[in-house]
């Protein structure tokens, strides 16, 4: 199924590019990001592209429990592409939407497509069934299940209570967090919204990032409350030389530029540098801009690092519930090869008793303390600098022996958090 031509106002267009989206994810294990890099939304109205990828996102949050809803309904599992549709017409009858004008989009969706054709009758009797369902039935489906290899090691890593608790987290839609160019409280005034402890701005229901206030003039981009912790670490200061060795697209980067430091910002990926550059151009924050791969970099005598490492990104599940479809798993002991190697490469580019803040969006310790467990024991001149860790906002109970764990279910009666670890590690002033 491919993405419509044109944008009408009946949301065709837009179902049918959450479709394409969702089977991509469910059946091609490409992310959503993948999808939409590779041009699936390009030829849809900016408010279509957003309700694409609002259906997609939710649909994709929601799937055991549209599967549930379903299953009483269906005698035999139909094709992938129908299978889709309901479930995407199941998310939106179960939050709410009319029933009607849901079941008609889909059902002229799949009369246009031969392979789903002969199943419209199907979508059409099981949609409107699941529309005559009184709202409680909705209620009662239990919380979404991170998928068995993903959930095995979480459980060992952080027990079975707390990943029930980062479930629930995952399971709703997540707020939207800004960091501010300038005073966070005045910005949490000027938008309606919360002042977080660690000086990000939370908003609910924000709708069009880019129609808020302050977008166009930059005084603030979107970046997760948990992210933006990690530069808060490093705690930049103004003149000093600071290498960004994985930046785009550049929320981090944005952060030590702000701070007033002279910032090279590096990435392998030319794309992801071109939000980088469109990120300063809109916020008017000054960086070097440098496309390299972070492991063939020889300029050294940098007072502070960041190393924001390629990983598996399993702490960004409640914004990106994609991932688990488009993953399994397979490619993470490679990434965690390569961020060992980047803390190696990194420490030789920092001055002697420079420091090394080290982070992924991780929720796999094998990506986190374990990474810093063993560089310690492989650099004997390097240490922990546990104090960096305590900033505004951060309790006790996160610092563990090896950094910051950062995880979903922390402030969940406030929307939770991604998942992150952040640990500061000091080159002994002895090398080099
Ligand atoms: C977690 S993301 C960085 C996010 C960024 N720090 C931010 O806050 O917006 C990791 C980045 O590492 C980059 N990357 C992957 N392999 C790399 C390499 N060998 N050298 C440099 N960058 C690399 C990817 O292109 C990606 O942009």
């Amino acid at each position: 199924m491919t993405p419509d031509r044109t944008a009408p106002e009946d949301g065709i267009a837009a179902r049918r590019a959450a479709l394409h989206l969702i089977e991509q994810a469910t059946g091609g294990q490409r992310l959503l990001s993948e999808t939409i890099g590779a041009g699936a939304l390009e030829r849809l109205s900016p408010p279509d592209r957003a309700r694409a990828q609002r259906l997609a996102t939710q649909t994709l949050r929601q799937l055991p429990r549209a599967d549930r809803a379903l299953k009483p309904f269906l005698v035999k599992q139909p094709p992938l592409a129908v299978r889709n549709a309901l479930r995407l017409g199941a998310v939106e009858i179960m939050e709410g939407a009319a029933a009607h004008g849901v079941v008609n989009a889909l059902v002229q969706i799949m009369s246009k497509g031969k392979r789903t054709q002969s199943y419209k009758g199907l979508v059409n009797a099981v949609l409107r069934k699941l529309g005559d369902q009184p709202p409680e039935a909705f209620a009662k489906l239990p919380v979404p299940k991170l998928p068995n290899w993903l959930r095995g090691p979480m459980v060992e890593a952080w027990g079975r209570k707390a990943v029930d608790a980062m479930e629930a987290v995952h399971a709703a839609a997540p707020p939207l967090d800004l960091t501010a160019k300038g005073d966070p409280a005045a910005l949490a005034e000027r938008l309606g919204g919360a002042l977080l402890p660690t000086g990000s701005v939370r908003l609910t229901g924000a709708g069009q990032v880019s129609a808020l206030p302050g977008f166009e003039a930059g005084d603030w981009w979107v970046q997760d409350a948990a992210a933006a912790v990690a530069a808060r670490v490093l705690d930049a200061q103004p003149g000093e030389r600071v290498l960004d060795l994985c930046a785009a697209p550049g929320g981090k980067t944005l952060q030590l530029a702000a701070a007033g430091a002279e910032v090279t910002a590096l990435d392998l990926s030319e794309t992801r540098l071109g939000r980088l550059r469109e990120n300063l151009g809109r916020t008017g924050l000054a960086a070097r801009v440098v496309q390299a791969d972070a492991l063939e970099f020889d300029e050294t005598g940098f007072d502070a690092i960041l190393l924001d490492a390629p990983c598996s990104a399993t702490g960004t599940i409640r914004r990106h519930p994609d991932l688990p479809y488009a993953k399994d798993g397979a490619e993470f002991g490679a990434l965690i090869g390569l961020q060992a190697e980047m803390i190696d490469h990194a420490l030789t580019l920092l001055k002697p008793g420079g420091r090394l803040v080290f982070c992924t969006c991780s929720l796999l310790p094998d990506e986190g303390e374990v990474q810093v467990e063993e560089a310690l024991a492989r650099h004997g001149d390097l240490t922990l600098d546990t104090g960096a860790l305590a900033r505004p906002g951060i309790e006790a109970g996160w610092i563990g022996p090896e950094g910051l764990r950062l995880r979903p279910d922390y402030w969940a009666d406030r929307g939770g958090m991604d998942g992150f670890f952040i640990a500061c590690l000091r080159r002994g002033p002895e090398r080099g």
